[in-house]
């Protein structure tokens, strides 16, 4: 016998995504609704409140609805995959690696971190927690997705406007991952993010530039990667990659999806510098990947079945 899980907004990038991961799953099966009721509200709320598990895979208002429609005594567990409840009370962050593997599996919400926070947790939060980076630094973080990362209005965006070669955006300096990355990392000030977007349907590139030689810190770059890579040591989901120069990191238009994610340090030669480059997929660790992951240790799985790992 398998588990059912409800997929609310199955139709969309990240849920069509989630349902594939579940209908590979030796212990899960997905539940649909079919295109005439999928935004039904009674049909939604009959299924959210009939199956023990359901994954939010809408914007953030309807995701609000969905946990409303959830009768307080009913037992469904919620991922949600949206950002309505990332800082909320009562949600227990959906990171696995920095929050605690116990905690999801005994969380009856869990809110999946956002993709691109997903690498800047990655990389900052243990160098912090370690005392190598300081909380009160001005962090600034560079990041380029590929288009699915905004969702079905942007494919169809790159689709009508294929001359498109680079997006910079969220220029108001004000994006909603923000409140995200400086909570969950334990920072004093909010980070400067600087996201682009390239014509490539999925993958992210997250880059952490730091000056360490003007830290009272003042740690190297082999210490940041020495430290990352203990802290992910019994990971089978992220990678630490040894010390070296690639030359480059590359994003691919066609790239297969990845639930993996790999974390670079780089440092220059005085050691005054560092690039933390964190590579991920938006719709694998940075989405669907994340959830089936927290499924998994919400319902005693093994944490990566069904995972697609490289
Ligand atoms: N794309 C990504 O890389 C990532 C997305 N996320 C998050 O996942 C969530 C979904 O994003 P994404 O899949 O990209 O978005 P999409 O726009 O591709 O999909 C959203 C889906 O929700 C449906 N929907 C909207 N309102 C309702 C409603 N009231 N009831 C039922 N269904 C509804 C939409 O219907 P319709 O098809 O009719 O528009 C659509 O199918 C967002 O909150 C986003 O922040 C998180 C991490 C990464
Ligand atoms: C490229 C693009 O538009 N990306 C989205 C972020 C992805 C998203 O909407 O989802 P999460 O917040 O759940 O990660 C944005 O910048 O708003």
């Amino acid at each position: 016998m398998t588990t059912e899980v409800f997929v609310d907004g199955a139709a969309g990038t990240t849920g069509l995504e989630i349902v594939t991961r579940l209908e590979a799953h030796p212990h899960f099966t997905p539940v649909v609704l079919d295109e005439a009721r999928r935004k039904d509200a009674e049909a939604r709320r009959e299924a959210l409140n009939d199956t023990p598990f359901a994954v939010l895979c809408l914007p953030d208002d309807a995701a609000r609805e969905a946990v409303e429609l959830v009768d307080p005594a009913a037992k469904t567990r919620i991922v949600d995959a949206s950002s309505a409840h990332r800082v909320a009370d009562g949600w227990t962050y959906g990171f696995p690696e920095l929050i605690g593997r116990e905690r999801i599996a005994d969380a009856a919400r869990v809110s999946n971190p956002g993709c691109y926070p997903t690498g800047f947790l990655a990389l900052v939060a243990p160098l912090v927690r370690a005392g190598l980076l300081p909380a009160d630094w001005p962090f600034t973080v560079n990041a380029v997705s590929g288009y699915s990362g905004g969702g079905k209005a942007l494919i169809e965006r790159f689709a009508d406007e294929p001359d498109i070669a680079f997006r910079t955006y969220g220029l108001n300096l004000t994006h909603k991952h923000l409140p995200e990355m400086q909570r969950h990392a334990g920072l004093e000030h909010g980070v400067l993010f600087a996201p682009s977007v390239v014509p490539a349907y999925r993958g992210m590139l997250v880059e952490v530039p730091l000056h360490l030689g003007a830290m009272r810190t003042e740690p190297s770059a082999d210490a940041l990667r020495d430290e990352l890579a203990r802290f992910y040591a019994d990971s089978e989901v992220v990678e630490v990659m040894a010390k070296g120069d690639p030359g480059e990191l590359l994003l691919h238009r066609d790239a297969a999806p990845d639930d993996g994610m790999r974390l670079h340090v780089f440092g220059n030669e005085g050691g005054w510098n560092a690039r933390l480059v964190a590579l991920l997929d938006n719709l694998g660790k940075g989405a669907s990947g994340a959830a089936i992951q927290n499924l998994n240790l919400m319902a005693g799985f093994p944490e990566t079945a069904s995972l697609q790992l490289r």
